[in-house]
């Protein structure tokens, strides 16, 4: 349509073996073709590889520089977005005409803003597998207890949409709310009662959830290993041996535990029919963008329309849970769990929401979508012309 002749992809594989932001650097490059991309859809991961860690980003631009490169997409979580943005400020300091645009790609639903992340729906379906199995095996069993670890290490998103697209978690744990496993309230008295109840119950849990607690634990128990580094515990295995524990001394109860632990087999699946439909949206749009002459933005749908929103925007926060919000009390009515809540949580809260009304700022941490999606449909003269 726009007769480009020539994409190249980062590529983790060849000679240097550098992928993400550092492979720009290194040399390592791969054409794309409508032909060898045309399946990769139905493919998990990524063929172009991906990688955690830093990079310098004067140095990816003078490869972009030196290439001849003039537009650059980058995918990617709430991180890339970060390094993206500084790619486009290196740019723009240098005056070059390059357009750099994001593509919002991570299963956790963490880059704020925009309504979905690429790879959120698909995670939430497949999650489904191994919800479902723990229900099967703790159903299965007398006083079964299923529990689940999902990824998320600082939001809750795909424990939270499992826990309510499946309506068999009686528990879902996340970073968003901490909570508490003892006395009144507590994790261990809501599993007694719901095994008294009903008989069995399955418990979700995000890998960000209660790593206060994990932490503490570990230090109380003192677990090193062989150079004497504190040993970081999974909160999967944590919270399953703590129950185990707490009901072989405190209750009379015999339970069954079973942890299933399916994290990268969820990541690592192809997208789903959801996904892949976005996918499109967000490739299709993120280019006419670029053609149209805009740059330094990440495309997303805000409020189910096609948007560009200017990194500044996306970099700010991150995209949590508010447990204060509608959605959070739907999964508590729904799975029937505690708050966790205690008076002094309360207090605070209130205090805060007092302070919040004396400055007049309605939701400082996460800002309105509506209020965001005007600002984005009027966005143009914010990001630059090349
Ligand atoms: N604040 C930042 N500035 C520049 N680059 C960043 C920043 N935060 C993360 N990155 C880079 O983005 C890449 C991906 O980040 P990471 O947090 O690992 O994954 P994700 O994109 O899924 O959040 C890494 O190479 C990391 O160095
Ligand atoms: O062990 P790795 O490969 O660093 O990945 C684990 C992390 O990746 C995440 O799933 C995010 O992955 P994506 O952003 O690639 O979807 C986090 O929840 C998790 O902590």
């Amino acid at each position: 349509m726009y007769g480009v002749n020539k994409v190249l992809g980062i590529d983790l594989f060849s000679s240097e073996s550098e992928g993400g932001y550092r492979g720009f650097y290194a040399r390592n490059t791969i054409t794309l073709t409508p032909k060898s991309v045309n399946d990769i859809h139905k493919r998990g991961g990524t063929i172009l590889g991906t990688s955690r860690g830093g990079h310098d980003t004067t140095k990816i631009v003078d490869s972009i520089q030196d290439r001849g490169i003039n537009q650059v997409y980058i995918i990617g979580g709430d991180g890339t977005q970060k390094g993206a943005s500084a790619i486009y400020e290196e740019v723009r300091r240098r005056g070059l005409k390059v357009v750099v645009a994001g593509i919002p790609k991570t299963i956790d639903n963490d880059i704020p803003v925009i309504d979905k992340s690429f790879g959120f729906d698909t995670a939430v379906e497949e999650a489904q597998r191994a919800i479902n199995a723990a229900h099967v095996e703790s159903e299965s069993i007398e006083n079964g207890i299923g529990v689940v670890k999902l990824m998320g290490r600082n939001s809750g998103y795909i424990a939270m949409y499992a826990t309510l697209a499946s309506r068999d978690v009686d528990c879902c744990l996340i970073p968003e709310s901490p909570f508490y496993l003892e006395g009144p309230g507590g994790l261990f008295q809501y599993i007694e009662k719901k095994l008294k109840e009903q008989g069995h119950m399955v418990i979700v849990v995000a890998e960000g959830a209660g790593q206060d607690l994990v932490s503490e634990s570990i230090q109380s128990m003192q677990k090193q290993d062989a150079s004497g580094n504190k040993l970081l515990q999974d909160v999967g295995l944590w919270i399953s041996q703590r129950i185990k524990d707490h009901f072989a001394k405190h209750s009379t109860m015999n339970i069954n535990l079973k942890y299933i632990d399916p994290t990268y087999m969820i990541r690592a699946i192809p997208s789903n029919a959801s996904d892949n439909v976005y996918c499109t949206l967000l490739a299709q749009s993120v280019i006419h963008g670029a053609m149209a002459g805009y740059t330094g933005y990440t495309s997303g749908l805000v409020n189910g329309r096609q948007t560009y929103i200017p990194f500044y925007r996306i970099t700010e926060t991150q995209h949590k849970v508010v447990i204060t919000d509608r959605m959070w009390a739907r999964l508590l009515s729904s799975t029937t769990q505690p708050t966790f809540w205690c008076a002094k949580d309360v207090i605070e809260d209130k205090r805060e929401e007092e302070l919040f009304d004396q400055s007049g700022d309605d939701d400082e941490q996460c800002p309105d979508a509506n209020s965001i999606a005007n600002e984005i449909i009027h966005i143009p003269n914010n990001s630059v012309k090349v």
